[in-house]
C-alpha cells in the first residue's frame, strides 16, 4: 500500500484584505516527486511555509508523516529538509562553521556533521572554499551551501522553493538526477518552481495552484491530455488562462521607448 506522507485537508490562509489559500486538498505518496507550480501570487510559498509550522493563524489540518502539525509535537521535523527561496544565512561564518551547526541543530554530531558537509561541498566543488567566509560566496555558492545544509540529516521529505535559483547549468544536471535519485531512495520531494522545462523533466506529478485552488493535478502527460498543449509552459499559459504574452511584451517596450 502507498505510504501517505503528507496531507493537506481543506487548507485556507488569509492576510489581511487577502485570501491567499481557498481550500487545499492534497495527499502526497512516498517517493513522489511534486512540482507545484503557478503564477505570481498564488499561494505556493505560503503553503510550503505552513507546512514548514513557519506560517500560523491556517484553517484546515495539516499532516505530515500522520502527525498534526499544531499538536506542539514537532518532531516530524527531524525528517523533514528545506530549501527557501529567499534565505537568512550566516554571512559572517565559514561554510564549515555554518553547516556544522545547521547539522549539529539537527542532532547530528559536531565531527560526523563537519565531515558529512565536506563530502557533499566536494561534490559541489566547493571543497577548496569549506573554511571560506560565506559573504565571499557568489549567488550559486551560496545556493549549494543553503541544498547542502537540507540535506545533511537524511530528511524523508524535501521542500525545495526555487531550489536552482543561480546554479549553473553543470550544477542544474547534478540536482536534477540528485533529486531523482532521491525519489528512488524513497525520499519524497516537494518542488516549486518556475522554470517549467525542469519541473516537466523531474516531477511525476504537477500540482497547478491558481488564486489559492488546485487548478490542476496530475502526471505530465495527464495534464497534456487535459490541456492539450505540447510543453508544461504552454499548459501553463493555458490553465491560468493567459494568453497575451506578446501583446503585454510590446506594450513594455512601447512605455520603455516613449512611442504608443
Ligand atoms: N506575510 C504576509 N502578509 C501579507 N500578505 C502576504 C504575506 N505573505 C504572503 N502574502 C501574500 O500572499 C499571496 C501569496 O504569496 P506567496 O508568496 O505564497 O505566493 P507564491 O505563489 O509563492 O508567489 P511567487 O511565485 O511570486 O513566489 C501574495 O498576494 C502575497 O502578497
Amino acid at each position: 500500500m502507498e505510504e501517505k506522507v503528507l496531507s493537506l485537508q481543506n487548507l485556507y490562509m488569509s492576510y489581511p484584505g487577502k485570501d491567499v489559500l481557498n481550500g487545499i486538498n492534497l495527499d502526497v505518496y512516498r517517493g513522489q516527486i511534486i512540482g507545484y507550480i503557478g503564477p505570481n501570487g498564488a499561494g505556493k510559498s505560503t503553503t510550503l511555509k505552513i507546512m514548514l509550522g513557519l506560517v500560523d493563524g491556517y484553517g484546515g489540518v495539516v499532516e505530515i508523516f500522520g502527525q498534526n502539525i499544531s499538536s506542539n509535537d514537532y518532531t516530524y521535523k527531524q525528517k523533514i529538509g528545506y530549501v527557501p527561496e529567499n534565505a537568512e544565512i550566516y554571512d559572517n561564518l565559514t561554510a564549515a562553521e555554518y553547516l556544522t551547526f545547521i547539522g549539529e541543530l539537527y542532532g547530528l554530531e559536531r565531527g560526523a556533521a563537519e565531515t558529512k558537509a565536506l563530502s557533499l561541498l566536494e561534490e559541489f566543488d566547493m571543497g577548496d572554499v569549506f573554511h571560506s567566509r560565506i559573504s565571499s560566496f557568489s549567488k550559486g555558492m551560496r545556493q549549494k551551501v543553503l541544498i547542502t545544509s537540507s540535506l545533511l540529516h537524511n530528511p524523508d521529505l524535501i521542500f525545495l522553493d526555487e531550489p536552482l535559483s543561480g546554479l549553473d547549468a553543470n550544477s542544474v544536471m547534478v540536482i536534477k538526477d540528485m533529486l531523482e535519485a532521491l525519489a528512488n531512495q524513497g525520499k519524497t520531494i516537494f518542488y516549486s518552481s518556475h522554470i517549467m522545462d525542469v519541473v516537466e523533466r523531474i516531477s511525476n506529478r504537477i500540482v497547478l495552484l491558481v488564486n489559492g485552488e488546485i487548478a490542476a493535478d496530475g502526471s505530465f502527460e495527464e495534464l497534456k491530455e487535459k490541456g492539450k498543449a505540447g510543453s508544461l509552459e504552454a499548459i501553463f499559459n493555458q490553465l491560468t488562462g493567459f494568453d497575451e504574452h506578446q501583446e503585454t511584451a510590446k506594450k513594455i517596450v512601447s512605455i520603455v521607448t516613449g512611442e504608443t
